[in-house]
């Protein structure tokens, strides 16, 4: 079975084609600038040169269009016709309360999305977008939503209310949701396969660090707590957004400010966080070339970036009385070795003994990079967010075939 992976945002989609029986990439890519003057398309066929193009790409529609063109290519695409597309999957980033798990998409389920919109504006209309776009151009083919959400919906309600008048959860779900549920179920699993134990057995903080970033407590296999909230905003500080901050600077920022709703969100989202203190960038490469070139405000957004993991880290470790395990997965997770020493160093207290060899190391697999003996054992877990969408799509296809 051949399953198409698709993550649109409001201005991108990226897409990924599995083909099941082995679970191989036959060819990816992402269409940027969706909408804008002049879109980029990148398609990269398995084994083949990337194919690079720029055009006017005005909708998601044409976006999907343009992916099966690239896919059915004769020179550099990965199949002969689009029929050979099995079943599309699909990276939801808010599922609410009403998804614990992927399903396949019915009228229902597009209902249950929509609702969602105000919850996720800047996520689930491109999401539902992407849907639709499919349903045009690959109509009857089935298709599976895969949930931010989902992982996180087994945190008792101590993590996830917010102590403010409970009327407003009752009316507007005003509750913490958590996100990058997806990764942090996928590399909690490999990390648990990684060291031969059970996943149940293990006190375990996954630490998504990308543009968004978020940290989650896994308790008995299961989302115990999650650093981000009701939106992705919450919880560490990242690329562009500020995380954790005293509410009360909304309305006194907007007060002294004059900003509209609109513009205060627009400032927290996409003005904050690394870019807003380095002064820079939002982009962890750049402001660490910066810092070690000595800018000051840029080594203030590094060491502010990695306090505020670590203090999750530490607080996590008391919501769950111990740490076994502890896990950096994503872009800088993945990529940067300082700042996994950064936010080591400051917590050996907890029994992380850091080796600096081995999170200096350039690997693309899994590894751990504490010492042999270490009481807490830290693992580099690369995380793949599209693999988990194809496994749930293709089983979701094939049990709807079998019942
Ligand atoms: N070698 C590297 N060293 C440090 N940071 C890196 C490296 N490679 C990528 N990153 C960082 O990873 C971040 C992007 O992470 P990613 O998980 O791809 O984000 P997203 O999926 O949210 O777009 C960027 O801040 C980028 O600078
Ligand atoms: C939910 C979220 O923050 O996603 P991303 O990291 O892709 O922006
Ligand atoms: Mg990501």
């Amino acid at each position: 079975m051949k399953v198409l992976v698709i993550n649109a945002g409001s201005s991108s989609l990226k897409y990924q084609l599995y083909d099941m029986t082995d679970e191989s990439v036959l060819a990816s890519g992402r269409v940027e600038r969706i909408g804008m003057d002049s879109s980029i398309v990148t398609h990269e066929p398995a084994g083949k040169p990337e194919v690079r193009q720029v055009s006017e790409i005005l909708d998601h529609v044409t976006a999907v269009k343009r992916v099966m063109e690239m896919l059915t290519n004769p020179e550099f695409g990965a199949i002969a016709h689009m029929s050979e597309i099995d079943a599309v999957g699909h990276r939801v980033v808010h599922g609410g309360e009403a998804f614990s798990s992927s399903v396949l998409v019915t009228l229902e389920v597009k209902l249950e999305i929509r609702k969602l919109f105000d919850l996720a504006p800047l996520h689930n209309p491109a999401h539902m977008m992407g849907i639709s776009a499919v349903e045009a151009n690959l109509p009857g083919v089935p298709q599976a939503v895969v949930f931010d959400t989902a992982f996180h919906q087994t945190m008792p309600n101590t993590s996830y209310l917010y102590p403010i008048p409970t009327v407003l959860y009752r009316r507007h779900q005003v509750r913490r949701y958590g996100f990058h549920g997806t990764s942090h179920s996928y590399v909690s699993a490999q990390a648990a396969a990684y060291l031969r134990k059970p996943l149940e057995s293990l006190k375990m903080i996954t630490c998504h660090i990308g543009n968004g970033a978020s940290c989650t407590a896994i308790l008995n296999g299961k989302s115990y707590d999650t650093s981000m909230g009701m939106t992705p905003l919450e919880g560490l500080m990242m690329g562009t957004r500020s995380g954790d901050l005293d509410p009360a600077i909304v309305p006194f920022v907007m007060n002294k400010e004059e900003l509209t709703l609109n513009e205060v969100n627009s400032m927290l989202n996409k003005h904050s966080g690394m870019l807003a203190v380095s002064g820079i960038s939002s982009d962890m490469r750049e402001v660490t070339e910066a810092m070690e070139e000595g800018d000051k405000n840029a080594k203030l957004a590094f060491d502010m970036y990695c306090y505020r993991v670590k203090k999750y880290i530490g607080s996590y470790a008391a919501a769950m009385n111990g740490l076994d395990v502890l896990v950096f997965t994503a872009g800088v997770g993945e990529n940067s070795a300082a700042l996994r020493k950064a936010v080591c160093e400051g917590i050996t207290f907890l029994g992380i003994e850091l080796d600096d060899k081995r999170n200096a190391e350039r690997r693309k697999d899994t590894r751990e990079i504490t010492v042999a003996g270490s009481k807490v054992k830290v693992l580099v877990v690369p995380t793949n967010e599209e693999l988990l969408i194809a496994r749930d799509t293709f089983r979701l296809v094939k049990q709807s075939r079998t019942s």
